[in-house]
């Protein structure tokens, strides 16, 4: 039977609820202190022996007695003799009985062979590190409870404390679910999909301190699914299942986990990542979490995080957050909290925001996040012009390293962010794909940097009091009909053709705008079918979701599909002369004019030279 009703229990109440239907089994361990780094100390750890063990001279010098020199001044100078009056020692050596004190050696004039004069006394034990002064021996090195720092590492070892007692790290158990995956690195057949999840939440529990354990890839199979949990239960403290949580035929995991213990909620009222299942079994916790990556990725923060904390009996972590004016409106259903993943800029001093593409299976939008915005359960989301409150996902350093750029695309400007993260500053380059007016309006109200431009139909929609712009001219690029093998595609009309299936450009951008007119008022029926991403409009046509695109000549390059030319069009940015002249901006013709760049111009099927103009004057 499929169980197709979801409950909707907010996240923190459902958290709250599943983390008191268990306790936690807590051991520890001892660790060589090497090993001991990002560990949380299960008892206080008092040092073992003294650093330094002895009295140590703490500068380059003689040992001596202070008496001797007691009375030392430049008018009457005391005369040393070595081994009778004093020794030579350097740092760190012992310093032998009878000497009580050292004086540095810039501070000593040798006389004779194995004669020194000394102008200025030394006080007992001047210049000399007592025993104990770095740790002494039975003090407090660290509390119990406390993470294992790399200077802690050292005060260990200084103390003579050779292992130390830790908490074991919660061993999370890792079940992706699912016939259809295969593990990555093996041929893939059709209808089968690579299994990454694991990997992910591999990587997040590490840095949440746990101790991830990869349990393979589980058939969709009621009995598998059960052994599976089974096994894990008896070796792990949390059991994670990925996928196969929804309404889906096979999706087997709420009702495998219903016979074998108890489920406290299937459903929580979160956009995306609703489907997930909190679970106890013979004590353990075990949560199924939804299979598409977004959904996953967050789920596991939600719930499996802040049982890593309870383990540890520590504070959950809270993301800073950020203020900023939002340059697109989010619009959301209410009934459930909904997590936004954002693109942040930092224009002209002040913070702007917009939302990526909200696809739970959208993998990309959540790496390029540089925040997240929460929209209550009670909202149906936010107007453009409204401010926000972000939780960064990236420091607001590296956002103010950023350019943001809106306007067409092409796989040149993915080259130019890569040539601008090498920079030694770090720059980056991100982009929204939008149409050349929309990208004008957005540089004229100060909501990105500059603008990508196809050709020069675009001078006719600047605004009439925009800032001085400048054109730095990027290339020539080739355009034309990206087709899937067997279709025939020539010009405009050819789009006509009865049963064709095409995917066209964004809305304002020169490319449709070019189209548009060559087909002079008849439209193929699918003509408002658009994707912002080259790469993705390309990939539908590979797949045959679509017949053909149109786009550059490197795109099906890469793709490896068929290209018919149709123009070749200058490519530019516009900037505003005051990003132009700006560090970013500087760095950014830095690298223009570079013989990489020129390279990377010329490899994806480019030509011509980059050059620069102001085409706007302020007041003009
Ligand atoms: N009729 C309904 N269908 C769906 C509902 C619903 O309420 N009613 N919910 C949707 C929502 S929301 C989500 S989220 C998904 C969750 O589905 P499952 O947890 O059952 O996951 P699967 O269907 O098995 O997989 C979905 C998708 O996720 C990717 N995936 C899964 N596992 C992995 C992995 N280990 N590594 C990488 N990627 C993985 C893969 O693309 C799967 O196709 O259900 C909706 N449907
Ligand atoms: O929960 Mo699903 O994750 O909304 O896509």
């Amino acid at each position: 039977m499929r169980n197709t009703r979801l409950d909707d229990v907010p996240i923190q109440e459902a958290l709250d609820q599943w983390s008191q239907s268990f306790t936690f089994r807590r051991e520890t361990e001892t660790l060589p202190i090497a090993q001991a780094r990002g560990r949380m100390t299960a008892e206080p750890v008092r040092a073992q022996a003294s650093t330094p063990p002895y009295p140590a001279a703490a500068m380059d010098g003689i040992a001596l007695r202070a008496e001797a020199v007691s009375d030392a001044s430049p008018s009457s100078p005391v005369q040393l003799r070595e081994g009778r009056d004093f020794t030579y020692i350097n740092t760190g050596d012992p310093l032998p009985r009878p000497w009580d004190t050292v004086i540095m050696i810039e501070k000593v004039t040798e006389i004779a062979e194995g004669w020194v004069e000394v102008t200025e006394p030394s006080p007992p034990w001047k210049h000399v590190r007592q025993p104990g002064e770095d740790v002494a021996q039975g003090e407090l090195v660290l509390p119990d409870g406390h993470r294992v720092r790399p200077v802690d590492m050292g005060a260990l070892l200084a103390a003579g404390v050779e292992r130390v007692a830790v908490l074991r790290r919660p061993r999370v158990a890792i079940l992706p679910t699912g016939s259809e995956m295969v593990p990555p690195g093996t041929p893939m057949q059709r209808g089968q999909l690579r299994e990454f999840n694991g990997t992910a939440f591999a990587g997040y529990l590490e840095e949440w301190g746990a101790e991830p354990v990869y349990r393979g890839i589980v058939p969709d199979r009621r009995k598998a699914i059960r052994h599976a949990i089974s096994e894990a239960v008896n070796s792990c403290d949390i059991v994670v299942v990925n996928a196969g949580s929804s309404a889906g035929s096979q999706d087997y995991t709420p009702q495998v986990l219903r016979e074998m213990g108890e489920v406290l909620l299937h459903g929580v009222a979160a956009r995306p990542g609703r489907p997930v299942v909190l679970a106890v079994v013979r004590g353990t916790p075990v949560v199924g979490i939804p299979g598409y990556p977004v959904s996953a990725y967050l789920s596991l923060d939600w719930f499996v995080r802040p049982l890593i904390d309870q383990w540890y009996g520590q504070e959950s972590e809270v993301s800073p957050t950020l203020s900023a004016r939002l340059i697109r409106e989010v619009r959301t259903k209410t009934g459930a909290e909904d997590f936004v993943r954002m693109q942040v800029a930092c224009v002209d001093g002040q913070y702007v925001a917009a939302p990526l593409p909200r696809g739970a299976g959208v993998t990309l939008s959540m790496v390029r996040a540089d925040g997240w915005l929460r929209v209550p359960p009670s909202s149906t989301g936010y107007p453009a012009g409204e401010r926000v409150e972000l939780e960064l996902a990236r420091s607001p350093q590296e956002v103010e390293k950023t350019l943001f750029l809106t306007g067409t695309d092409d796989p040149l400007l993915e080259e130019l962010g890569a040539l601008m993260a090498r920079q030694p500053k770090g720059w980056s380059l991100a982009q929204m794909v939008t149409g050349e007016r929309d990208g004008l309006n957005m540089l004229q109200q100060r909501e990105c940097h500059g603008v990508a431009v196809d050709g020069e139909g675009w001078s006719e929609v600047v605004p009439s009091d925009s800032p001085s712009l400048i054109q730095i001219h990027l290339a020539e690029r080739e355009i034309g009909w990206i087709t899937a093998p067997g279709i025939q595609v020539r010009q405009a009309d050819d789009l006509l053709q009865p049963g064709l299936t095409f995917i066209n450009r964004p809305a304002g951008t020169e490319t449709r705008r070019r189209l548009e007119r060559a087909l002079a008022g008849s439209y193929p029926s699918d003509w408002e079918r658009s994707i912002p991403s080259l790469w993705k409009a390309a990939a539908a046509v590979g797949e045959r979701t679509a017949d053909v695109t149109i786009g550059p000549r490197s795109v099906a390059q890469e793709l490896g599909l068929d290209w018919m030319p149709l123009w070749r069009e200058p490519f530019s940015l516009i900037l505003p002369e005051e990003v132009f002249k700006s560090p970013a901006g500087q760095a950014l013709l830095k690298i223009l004019r570079s013989e990489a760049f020129t390279h990377r111009v010329a490899a994806l099927g480019g030509s011509g030279s980059v050059s620069w103009k102001v085409i706007r004057q302020k007041g003009r």
